[in-house]
């Protein structure tokens, strides 16, 4: 039996003339972390949005275009109907909704949604909700409001959200962004944790150490294309920093993990001189 696997293709996404996905495709082993990395406006954000394919329903539908594909375990999560696949799917996403009148036990009761037979929200199953607060580190705020809570635990408590929803695809965008280094660290050993169940996890992050530290395989994002894909040791080298973000780095081995380590010098390779000399873009792999 062939290795499980995460296999997305076909994904675009346009907004009227713009064009901020062109055909994403790639394929990465299941249950594992995987590292979706780019510079600001590279499209991040809407590979995951488009993974969800809830972006495309409408637009698809009054266009007779196709979604694309997210395939695992020989399932096409796009195909399903919108709340199968909610309860197949999670994506955690950088700015919140409107919840910020509710508590966190209500918001974290919001994943279960999709599992329940009507809309009573958190009502089916308080211990489902309880167990994700207590993985994500929020059950002492389970009865403050959203709102009182500092941007890194809002972070949290999405995620939470998340657990709680019981995806086998977990889809985060930029899920350490307001967290401190013990937070990062303690929100991608999570994630790890996650993965070891078997969930597939996909992480839009900007910071390529952790990234390097803590997944295996990245996919790498610019323009709105897919520029490589595999092994972190194999696909963060320095020329591929250097092209892509458009500064110089040297890319050694971290001497316990062996994994690449990212040494950013000050003043080496400046975007405009990338940018001038031609080399955008990263090569293929
Ligand atoms: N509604 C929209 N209309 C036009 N352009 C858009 C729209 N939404 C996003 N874009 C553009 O699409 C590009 C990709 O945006 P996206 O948010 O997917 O990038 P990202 O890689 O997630 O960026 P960041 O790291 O800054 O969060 C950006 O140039 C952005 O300005």
């Amino acid at each position: 039996m062939s290795a499980r696997e995460l296999v997305v293709s076909g994904l675009s996404r346009r907004v009227g003339d713009a064009v901020l996905l062109h055909d994403a495709a790639f394929t990465v082993p299941a249950g594992e972390v995987v590292a979706l990395v780019g510079p600001n406006g590279a499209g991040k954000s809407s590979l995951l949005r488009a993974m969800t394919g809830v972006a495309q329903d409408g637009a698809r539908a009054a266009m007779g275009q196709s979604p694309g594909s997210v395939v695992l375990d020989d399932v096409d999560l796009l195909g399903l109907k919108r709340r199968e696949r909610a309860r197949r799917m999670a994506l955690v996403e950088q700015e919140l909704k409107a919840e910020f009148s509710l508590t966190v036990r209500q918001v974290v009761g919001l994943g279960r949604i999709p599992h329940e037979s009507g809309w009573a929200v958190a009502a089916g199953d308080p211990g489902m909700v309880e167990a994700a607060m207590a993985r994500a580190g929020v059950a002492a705020w389970g009865d403050r409001l959203l709102s009182s809570l500092s941007g890194g635990e809002q972070q949290r408590v999405q995620l939470a959200r998340a657990l709680a929803q019981e995806p086998e695809l977990l889809l985060l965008d930029e899920p350490t962004n307001h967290l401190d280094v013990r937070a990062q660290m303690d929100t991608l050993g999570l994630l790890r944790e996650v993965a070891a169940t078997g969930v597939s996890v996909v992480a839009a992050l900007h910071d390529l150490n952790l990234a390097a530290a803590y997944c295996d395989h990245v996919v790498v994002l610019a323009g709105g294309r897919v520029q490589a894909v595999g092994d972190v040791r194999r696909v963060l080298t320095a020329e591929l920093v250097e092209a892509t973000y458009g500064v110089g780095v040297d890319v050694l081995e971290h001497p316990r993990t062996g994994r690449p380590l990212i040494a950013f010098s000050p003043g080496a390779a400046a975007a405009s001189d990338v940018i001038a000399s031609g080399r955008r873009g990263v090569r293929p792999r």
